[in-house]
């Protein structure tokens, strides 16, 4: 099924049971859902299968960075199970994402392929211990060039980066930002975060929402207040 909205839901549960509950409790005209490494680590493919099978286009976060070679055939392997977006971290460079890009390519696959800038728990004193000193928001923008440039469809970033983002490399670049907390949230362990009215504002194209919504007492409701927050659903 395919949906307008931009709300994907991060399916973060130890174990298939748990994230099919959630997902069925969501409605695939309504959102996207994603799938990430606790999960998948423990589901395997057998979880995207389950979410296919109940209509809702799905994005695999694994944050693939490695050798080029291997991360392009990580990303056929992923975008060969009809996966709507899979994502790389754009750390792993120029060679690495135009590897992925081009394997894409080769075999008409159409996921989408984005890059991981900044991870949003990270903040510019992160940055520093891993010996990067540029200010953090130079360093997401840097970053969001090179995977233009390599050819991907778009990043992973804080939505605080959205506005310069797009004045960079368009409206066509996706800018998918996690770190999205409503107002009656916590920020728990993310650092760069705003509101979902004030990230699309910016410009994000996509919102990747996890604990305000599942760990919230009533998931649905804190749905549903999102929505009304964007005037969807
Ligand atoms: O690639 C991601 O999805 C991602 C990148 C990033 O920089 N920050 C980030 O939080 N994420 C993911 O987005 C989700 C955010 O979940 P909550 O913090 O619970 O809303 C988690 O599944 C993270 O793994």
């Amino acid at each position: 099924m395919v949906t307008d909205s931009p709300i994907i839901i991060a399916l973060d549960y130890p174990s298939l049971d748990a994230a099919l509950c959630m997902a069925d409790q969501l409605d695939p005209a309504r959102c996207r859902v994603k799938v990430g490494k606790e999960l998948f680590t423990r589901s395997g493919p057998a979880v995207l299968e389950a979410l296919h099978g109940r209509g809702f286009e799905v994005f695999l976060d694994l944050k693939f960075h490695d050798i080029p070679n291997t991360v392009a055939s990580a990303v056929q392997a992923a975008a060969e199970q009809g996966l709507w977006m899979v994502n790389v971290h754009a750390s792993g460079g120029r060679q690495m994402m135009e590897a992925a890009v081009q394997r894409l390519e080769q075999h008409r696959l159409t996921t989408h392929l984005i890059a991981v800038t900044v991870l949003t728990s990270m903040q510019a004193t992160d940055l520093a211990d891993v010996g990067i000193s540029a200010p953090l928001a130079e360093h997401v923008e840097r970053l969001a060039q090179l995977a233009k440039q390599s050819g991907m469809h778009g990043v992973v970033c804080s939505a605080q980066e959205s506005a310069r983002i797009k004045a960079l490399c368009g409206d066509s670049f996706l800018k998918v930002t996690p770190g999205i907390r409503p107002s009656f949230s916590v920020a728990n362990d993310q650092q760069r975060i705003m509101t979902p009215s004030q990230a699309m504002q910016a410009g994000s194209t996509h919102l990747v929402i996890g604990r305000p919504v599942t760990q919230s007492e009533d998931p649905m409701l804190a749905l549903q207040a999102i929505e009304a927050e964007l005037g969807v659903g």
